[in-house]
């Protein structure tokens, strides 16, 4: 059996609005997140963990910041993508893990919506999803809440 893992990480910065886009779901908030696509940074950190397991570079790579194309996208484009290329690929995931890190807005409420979000998007059976939080006590840009970030593994086997 060929086993493959992969992680990702990435950040986006909080401009004026109302609700950020994490996982998939929408949770209110006093900032949004800015990005080219819909900015949900936990979704990217996934997709990238899957791209890694594959070697298959990484999501600007896909999905250039530079292509009109891909303004205000949503982010499951770019997730199915992934999981779409890992079954092409004679792959199929075996879970994801993804640490969102921000002091707010607050993850736990919204954790179980996130993770069958995830769970329905990818075609991966809830048990193999796992979406959690922490903050950085305060301490760098997450902790002055300029932005969010977020860390992902993956993992893919192959028969
Ligand atoms: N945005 C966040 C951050 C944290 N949590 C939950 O709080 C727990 C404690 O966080 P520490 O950073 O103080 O370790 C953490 O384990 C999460 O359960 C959250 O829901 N949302
Ligand atoms: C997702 C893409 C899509 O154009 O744009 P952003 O929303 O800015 O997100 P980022 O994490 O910077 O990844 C780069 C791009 O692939």
């Amino acid at each position: 059996m060929d086993i493959r893992l992969g992680n990702g990480f990435d950040v986006h910065a909080f401009e004026e609005g109302d609700h950020v886009i994490l996982c998939g779901i929408e949770v209110p908030h006093d900032r949004k997140l800015k990005g080219h696509s819909d900015a949900d940074v936990a979704m990217h950190a996934v997709t990238d963990a899957l791209y890694g397991a594959m070697a298959q570079g990484d999501i600007g790579r896909h999905f250039p910041p530079s292509d009109p194309q891909w303004k205000g996208a949503a982010s499951e484009i770019f997730l199915r993508h992934a999981v779409d290329l890992a079954s092409e690929l004679g792959f199929s995931v075996s879970n994801i893990d993804v640490t969102i890190i921000c002091e707010r807005p607050k993850i736990g409420p919204h954790a179980a919506d996130m993770m069958t979000k995830m769970s329905e998007l990818m075609g991966l059976e809830l048990s193999r999803v796992s979406v959690k939080a922490t903050t950085s006590e305060r301490l760098g840009f997450t902790g002055r809440e300029e932005g969010i970030a977020a860390i992902a593994t993956a993992t893919l086997v192959k028969p």
